[in-house]
């Protein structure tokens, strides 16, 4: 077979940002259920939050001028001439001089501008002391302070976080348009891999790990996933799987068999899914060089090399930006990179880029990158590893002390 022709980096991130798109139209869910899909409509409020202004404190709604000068040896005095209840409206407006009780959340009266704490004040029947000036709007939010009616609250392809259900809870949005979590396929190649569950391996075997980490991290970014287990090494029964697999899913991942060794059949059983078939056979980095992507009938399928970490990684850098682009998600919003300095010289080859596991340090100077170093083909130094950095394909290394991006691996 001959050997691929490779892309970089940077090649391999724009197909995918050209070539891919949602493929399937949005659903309207429940917010319950939204949590972590990306919106495929803009949120404008029909309404104010709070619809009423609010005290934040417990205490007396004043008018701030009526307080202005007080102070402990000189107190004003007010009149009380009521006590709001919670969740109800005042029932009477709020004059010069006057003061009313009122609870934390309680509904400010008309005339009020202000709240007086509590802890500011004494009560001698319907007399009130007042030890504290107060500013107009001091302790209070006002209508509209949280969401203004007709603002434009979120925009489609912002994946929801709670705080985001938090708001749409607060405008009376029961049900949102989200796109719907793409589904993902993954198969394991190779006669040497075995499921988890087996006990006792024979000479020569690996429990499958590929189909583990991938799964879960998919699911960790808005994925559903269908695990479609171990093929051998054999091209009719691959082809086979790989075929009744992607019909299932929108996103097929095949692990393994994607070098140049006379059994890889990954790429042709990739290539014979579906037109346009292979746009990417092999990237120019370190680990992950076999590593190619296709797109069959919209579709994407990617085939990961063997060594689990050069499959976990090359999952992050490729999968995860594939997957956003199937949900919708603007590319903004999957930017989790930590600074730090690197603790020690590592050296790289122009021409490619190269990707460091490394831990990370709290030191009194600042947060730093420790290199974990190991073979691509030990899962236990991700394990070790907080993040990954990046040395770019124009540079030779990094050295020490230098300033680095951490991509964490959550
Ligand atoms: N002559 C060359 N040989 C290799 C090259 C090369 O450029 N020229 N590249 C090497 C690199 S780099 C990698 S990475 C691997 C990728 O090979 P494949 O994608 O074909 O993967 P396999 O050969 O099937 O497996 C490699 C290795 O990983 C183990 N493996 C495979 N699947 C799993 C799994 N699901 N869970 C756990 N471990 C798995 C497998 O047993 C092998 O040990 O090719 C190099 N060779
Ligand atoms: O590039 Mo390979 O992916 O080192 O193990």
């Amino acid at each position: 077979m001959k050997f691929f022709k490779v892309k970089t980096v940077s090649e391999s991130l724009s197909i995918i940002a050209d070539q891919f798109r949602p493929l399937r139209p949005p659903v309207q869910l429940p917010i319950a259920d939204a949590c972590g899909m990306v919106l495929a409509e803009d949120i404008v409020s029909g309404e104010q939050v709070p619809h009423f202004s609010r005290s934040t404190v417990d205490g007396f709604a004043v008018r701030a001028r009526d307080t202005y000068g007080a102070s402990d040896s000189l107190p004003g005095f007010l009149d009380i001439t009521g006590r709001i209840e919670m969740g109800k409206a005042p029932e009477q407006l709020l004059k010069e001089g006057q003061a009313q009780a009122i609870p934390t959340g309680g509904m400010l009266p008309e005339g009020a501008d202000s709240v007086v704490m509590i802890e500011h004040v004494e009560e001698i029947d319907d007399l009130l002391n007042v030890y504290r000036q107060v500013a107009p709007g001091e302790n209070v939010i006002r209508a509209g302070d949280d969401v203004q009616q007709g603002e434009l609250v979120m925009t489609a392809g912002h994946r929801l976080r709670p705080q985001d259900l938090g708001v749409l809870s607060a405008i009376g949005r029961t049900e949102v348009r989200v796109f719907p979590r793409p589904i993902v396929g993954i198969l394991s190649t190779g006669d040497e891999v075995v499921p988890t569950d087996k006990k006792q391996l024979a000479p020569g075997e690996v429990r499958d790990i590929n189909s583990v980490t991938v799964g879960a991290t998919a699911q960790q970014y808005g994925a559903k996933v269908i695990q479609g287990g171990i093929v051998r090494d054999d091209y009719e029964t691959f082809a086979a799987r790989a075929r009744q697999l992607f019909e299932e899913v929108d996103f097929l991942i095949l692990s393994g068999g994607s070098s140049v060794g006379t059994r890889d059949f990954t790429v042709q059983v990739m290539q014979a899914l579906g037109e346009p078939g292979v746009l990417i056979h092999g990237v120019a980095t370190k680990p992950g060089k076999p590593t190619i992507l296709a797109k069959a009938n919209g579709k994407p399928v990617m085939g990961l090399p063997g060594h689990p970490v050069s499959a976990l990684i090359m999952f992050r850098l490729f999968a995860l930006p594939l997957l956003d682009k199937l949900q919708g998600l603007r590319p903004c919003e999957t930017d989790t990179r930590l600074s730090a300095k690197i603790s020690r010289n590592v050296p790289s080859a122009v021409g490619r880029t190269d990707y460091i596991r490394v831990k990370l340090e709290e030191r009194a100077d600042g947060l730093w990158a420790v290199p974990v170093f190991g073979k691509s083909g030990l899962i236990s130094t991700l394990v070790e590893s907080e993040g990954i950095v990046e040395i770019g394909q124009n540079k030779e290394g990094i050295i020490e002390g230098e300033a680095v991006k951490v991509y964490m691996l959550s």
